[in-house]
């Protein structure tokens, strides 16, 4: 379990994180989402302990990051995959890390095999990795400790389709499992296939929270018929949204529509929910403002 609470964060005047709270729920992937420049990043960074909150509060599994007596144990954490050791290889890198956490060896070779990186790849040095291949061996990293949480920023870039794929995979069974996943992006379809919660911030504000099913609800059923008139009096019975192209939308379920079309003798040419917002309009309206202040600001 992830809780932030309040968490503020101001660079001299300039508030880069806004008084954000949210819960992130073992056994759930929490998609964490905003344009460039949301605070995306720097929210991670105070629930890892590396920067100090202005005001506010986050912990993982109720005690502050800080405070956690081995870290590495408890959270699995990828916030810079460039920021690695060029000169080492991929294994060594794992190893040094083994070392520290005081993890047995032996999981450094499954882990790399697990992440895409079999003995070849793990052998060159990790100066002449891609950004995909650092994305995997920052996430073997992450994993080594064998912890219950996991909090990644943009763990997606670099990735090919199949990466991405793979990786999608990767955090679903953590979270089957039990786990606890909190995940950046800036990209929604990235998160849209994997989380089950959304948190959605702009300008340093959280503009919408939710369970993806209930962000994504549908609006209603679209409906057309070659007469309007007829289809008016059919649905008599319902809230209805007339457009002027003649179509309408109706505050029900198609079923329920279709039915009461067919009664009042409607001949239908169209019945479908109506697609909510989508959750990229969503993303993009409720972000659009922050990001309009941003540019004011
Ligand atoms: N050390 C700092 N000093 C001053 N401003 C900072 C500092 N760190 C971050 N910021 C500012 O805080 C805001 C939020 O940055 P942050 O990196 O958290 O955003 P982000 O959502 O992670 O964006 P991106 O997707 O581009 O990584 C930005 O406007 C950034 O310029």
């Amino acid at each position: 379990m992830i809780t932030v609470d309040g968490l503020t964060k101001t660079y001299g005047s300039f508030r880069a994180v806004d008084d954000i709270s949210f819960r992130c729920e073992p056994g759930s992937v929490t998609g964490f989402l905003g344009p460039n420049g949301a605070g995306k990043s720097t929210t991670l960074r105070m629930l890892c302990g590396l920067t100090p909150p202005t005001s506010g509060t986050s912990t993982i599994g109720g005690v502050p990051y800080r405070d956690l007596p081995n870290p590495g144990r408890e959270v699995g954490v990828l916030l810079d995959a460039a920021a690695q050791h060029a000169g080492r290889s991929g294994h060594e890198a794992l190893a040094v890390s083994a070392q520290v956490l005081g993890v047995d060896r032996s999981r450094v070779g499954e882990l790399l095999v697990k992440v895409g990186l079999p003995p070849v790849a793990a052998k060159r040095r990790v100066g002449a990795y891609s950004l995909g291949m650092r994305q995997r061996l920052g996430l073997a990293n992450a994993l080594l400790g064998d912890p219950t949480v996991l909090i990644l920023d943009e763990p997606a870039n670099g990735l090919d389709p199949e990466g991405i794929h793979w990786m999608r995979g990767l955090l679903r069974e953590f979270a089957d499992r039990g786990g606890t996943v909190l995940l950046s992006s800036h990209l929604l379809h990235e998160v849209e296939v994997v989380a089950d919660h959304l948190v959605v911030i702009g300008g340093g504000r959280i503009v919408a929270q939710g369970s993806k099913a209930d962000l994504l609800q549908v609006a209603g059923v679209r409906v057309r018929a070659t007469d309007v008139d007829v289809l008016r009096t059919s649905l008599a019975a319902f809230a209805v949204t007339e457009h002027p192209d003649g179509s309408f939308d109706v505050d029900a379920d198609t079923e329920a529509v279709g039915r009461a079309a067919y009664a009042g003798g409607a001949v239908l040419t169209e019945l479908r929910p109506v697609d909510g917002n989508g959750l990229e309009e969503m993303f993009l309206q409720l972000t659009a403002a922050s990001n309009r202040e941003g540019v004011a600001a």
